[in-house]
């Protein structure tokens, strides 16, 4: 499996050119071309077209291209899916998806479209029957047709849904949280954490992206340039970590440790897991320096 960081998505919207070409230089993961809640009614046509030409012309480097398209109850779904899939992004975005049965005639229309087999599926979880249906969801990773990478959750459509109030720390839907990252790690997806809107709070930003990292979010999405690089800083092994998972990694390689389950290394206990969990951090931070 490959491992790659997702630390830092970036919205933009796709009816914004400047912003678009901007994304080409900034450090972040992947870009996320929105045409969306980010685009008006009126502008989605031109945004549609604007984002099949900007994905088709290139130029994002090993930044990975989400397109977001609308969703499948809106009249612009269709049309979007005939502009942007000739294109190949990376990442077909589909908000407000709730059941794997839409997941599924998602896939069945880029098989019928004959869509490049790269093109990967990831969902917005947004609503609070994705939330009761994560597992189901998730289950549909094994299933090629359907084609599924992974999750973004969509925190604003889900407090707009259930009412609960996006408060510092968020308690009323902390538990949803973590019962998504557990069913996207369950079956080996990716997950992003949700964007922070107020975009003045850097305080609160960095925060928040610490307990995302901490639930086990793999990155966050965001908005603003200005929430770049505190996000790459958190969601990044620290020099410190990948330092002593080398160590780990190397110590279970020592032929005197070979037969062993478990060591001691620098005062603590280390057992296989730990080492495996050590190989991924340093999948990651190689990948992040190979930039
Ligand atoms: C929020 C914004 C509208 C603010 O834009 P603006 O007022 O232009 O900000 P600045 O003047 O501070 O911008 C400085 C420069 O940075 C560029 N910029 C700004 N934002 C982006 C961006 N997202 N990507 C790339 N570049 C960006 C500006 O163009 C300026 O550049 P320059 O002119 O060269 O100096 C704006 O930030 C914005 O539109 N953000 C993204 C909004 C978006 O995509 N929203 C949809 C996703 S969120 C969502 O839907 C969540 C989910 O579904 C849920 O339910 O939770
Ligand atoms: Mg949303």
């Amino acid at each position: 499996m490959t491992i790659r960081p997702r630390r830092s998505v970036l919205y933009m919207p796709g009816s914004n050119p400047r912003a678009m070409e901007k994304a080409k230089t900034l450090p972040i993961d992947a870009v996320i071309l929105d045409l969306e809640d980010s685009v008006a009614p009126d502008a989605k046509g031109e945004a549609r077209k604007l984002v099949a030409e900007t994905v088709k012309a290139g130029g994002f480097g090993r930044r990975e291209v989400f397109v977001r398209v609308n969703g499948v109850d809106t009249p612009w779904f269709s049309d979007d899916l005939d502009a942007v899939v000739p294109a190949k992004p990376d990442v077909i975005l589909v908000p407000k998806v709730s059941s794997p049965d839409t997941l599924e005639m998602i896939g069945q229309r880029l098989l019928d479209m004959h869509a490049d087999s790269k093109i990967r599926i990831w969902i917005m979880i947004e609503t609070p029957l994705s939330i009761f249906n994560i597992q189901a969801l998730a289950a549909c990773a094994g299933d090629t047709e359907t084609r599924l990478g992974g999750f973004v959750m969509g925190t604003n459509d889900l407090a707009k849904e259930t009412r609960v109030r996006l408060v510092p720390g968020r308690a009323p839907m902390i538990g949803w949280l973590a019962t998504c990252v557990l069913a996207a790690h369950a079956y080996g997806l990716d997950i992003v954490d949700g964007v922070y809107n107020t975009l003045s709070d850097m305080e609160g930003f960095e925060r928040e992206c610490r307990e995302g990292r901490d639930l086990g979010f793999d990155g966050k999405t965001l908005i603003h340039p200005n929430q770049i690089a505190p996000c790459n800083a958190v969601f990044s092994p620290s020099a410190d970590e990948v330092a002593l998972a080398r160590k780990m990694i190397a110590a279970f390689e020592q032929p005197e440790n070979r037969g062993k389950g478990v060591v001691q290394i620098d005062g603590r206990m280390v057992e296989r897991l730990h080492a495996e969990m050590a190989q991924r951090t340093v999948a990651i931070a190689d990948a992040i320096g190979a930039e």
